[in-house]
């Protein structure tokens, strides 16, 4: 399998490469040149198995052999065995027919870990077979920041730069990151929003010199092998709910578009999903963009939902890809109008994208009422991320007859300033982070400007 570019222009690489890499040298994201497709008798073979296996099966036709089957189900294993439920991550049922899939089990607590805890082992494995060391330079809205340092704080190859926007993450967010120490990791809190870190990022791709040589990598869902691994989890809830002998949907909270989209490839792989539904917060261009045909940036809103306070949504690109039947060219045209202008996406991709995706937007507001009528309903706290979901489920589902799950993308114990506002008296911490809130703290704040942000990371890295 080789992995090619959205936008047509850049080579294409092997998994190992795509691994090690970030963004496309033309500014595009890596996908599979063909995706590998399971039979109805090979998922319905996933049923009662562990987490582990259905990963191992479900990613293998993606690496292609490039690490032997015995080390790849190894990597698999200890990266699951992090989690602190057997089912890693686990359906609660909520009504007759809605699920919720709880994706906040691993070492921080949001859905991150999923992937994350297997890209820190690819990597090392990789890095250590090549015999090189590398810089990541990642961005976060919260919660991917903690998970890449958890997943690959321990490879020595690595040194771990992340940008988060100052003072927008929840404390128990930037504390996860900030309290760890170690020597190869550095928190920068960018004087800006998440679509300024992220933009510096995707331009710290686009021209390493600054880095002297040394390689680049991607944590972000910008590299491939975070949707590989997300996949894996739509596959599990679906054939454990019947799949493929009856058909599911799924309702995601989504920004960047990775979680909705690994979705989408499970879809294509073979996996009967009727519906996927995009729930967003007031930053709403996915909704406006599937609702209305308004493909226009407006100005990020700080909301009680941190981690989905993005505009510019990466992954997008993906699913455009695919909407304009590969075509590299017309996909590169329409992102770049879409940075200078309001713009629209064609009719026939739009056609297609509303075959298979409904939206539903959901304000502050609703989430604190949210929170409050699912506890009422169910005994749940949701986090405030879920809880657009749950809303959106409802509001949003074709029909009430098709299983709908929702994805649980974090832990409420991370968001107390929703769960307060929404009348509790907070969610406690598990036990391994009782004391996050009296741990020592390190970041340097920086301006949101390209040149200091990579003076600080030339500078300091090993
Ligand atoms: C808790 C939580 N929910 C939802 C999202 C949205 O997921 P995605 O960016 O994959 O669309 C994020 C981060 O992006 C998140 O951290
Ligand atoms: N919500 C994310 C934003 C980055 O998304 P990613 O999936 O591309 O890493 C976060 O919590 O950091």
């Amino acid at each position: 399998m080789r992995y090619i570019s959205t936008r047509g222009q850049a080579p294409a690489l092997s998994f190992e490469e795509v691994v090690l890499t970030g963004m496309a040298s033309d500014g595009g994201l890596y996908v599979p040149e063909t995706l590998p497709e399971f039979s109805k008798e090979e998922l319905a073979s996933m049923a009662g198995l562990s987490y582990a296996e259905i990963a191992f099966r479900v990613m293998k036709p993606f690496v292609n052999g490039e690490i032997d089957d015995d080390t790849f189900r190894r990597l698999v294993t200890e990266a699951y065995a992090t989690f602190n439920h057997d089912a890693v991550v686990p359906l609660k049922q909520l009504d007759a027919n809605h699920f919720l899939l709880e994706q906040f089990h691993g070492p921080t607590l949001a859905f991150k870990d999923v992937a994350l805890q297997l890209l820190g082992r690819l990597l090392d494995h990789f890095l250590k077979k090549r015999g090189e060391r590398a810089v990541i330079m990642g961005a976060t809205s919260g919660d991917t920041g903690s998970a890449a340092i958890e997943g690959c704080r321990h490879c020595d190859n690595l040194d771990i730069f992340i940008l988060h926007p100052h003072n927008r993450v929840s404390e128990v967010q930037r504390r996860q990151m900030t309290s760890v120490l170690a020597n190869n990791v550095f928190n920068i809190a960018i004087e800006g929003n998440f679509d300024d870190a992220q933009a510096m990022v995707k331009a710290s791709f686009a021209n390493q010199d600054f880095l002297n040589g040394t390689r680049l990598v991607a944590v972000n869902s910008i590299n491939w092998a975070r949707i590989m691994a997300q996949i894996v989890y739509y596959i599990a809830a679906g054939v454990a709910l019947g799949a493929p002998q009856r058909e599911v949907s799924f309702c995601v909270p989504s920004a960047n578009f990775g979680n909705v989209f690994a979705g989408y490839m499970a879809y294509k792989m073979g996996l009967p999903v009727k519906q996927f539904i995009i729930a967003t917060n007031a930053n709403d261009i996915l909704h406006r963009t599937l609702a209305a045909n308004d493909f226009s940036k407006k100005e990020l809103a700080a909301t009680l939902a941190p981690s989905m306070d993005i505009v510019v949504s990466s992954n997008f690109e993906r699913l455009l890809f695919d909407a304009y039947d590969r075509d590299g060219g017309a996909v590169a045209a329409l992102l770049e109008r879409f940075q200078q202008e309001p713009t629209a996406l064609a009719d026939a991709p739009l056609a297609k994208l509303r075959e298979k995706f409904a939206s539903h937007s959901v304000d502050d507001a609703t989430i604190l009422e949210v929170i409050r009528e699912a506890h009422h309903r169910t005994g749940e706290i949701l986090d405030p991320h879920t809880a657009t979901g749950y809303r959106a489920a409802e509001r949003a589902r074709v029909d009430t007859t098709t299983p709908v799950i929702t994805l649980a993308t974090a832990h409420p114990a991370k968001f107390a300033e929703a769960v307060v506002k929404a009348g509790f008296q907070g969610v406690p911490l598990p036990t391994h982070m009782d004391d996050l809130l009296e741990r020592e703290e390190r970041y340097t704040v920086l301006p949101a400007e390209l040149s200091a942000v990579q003076r600080f990371v030339a500078d300091n890295r090993r």
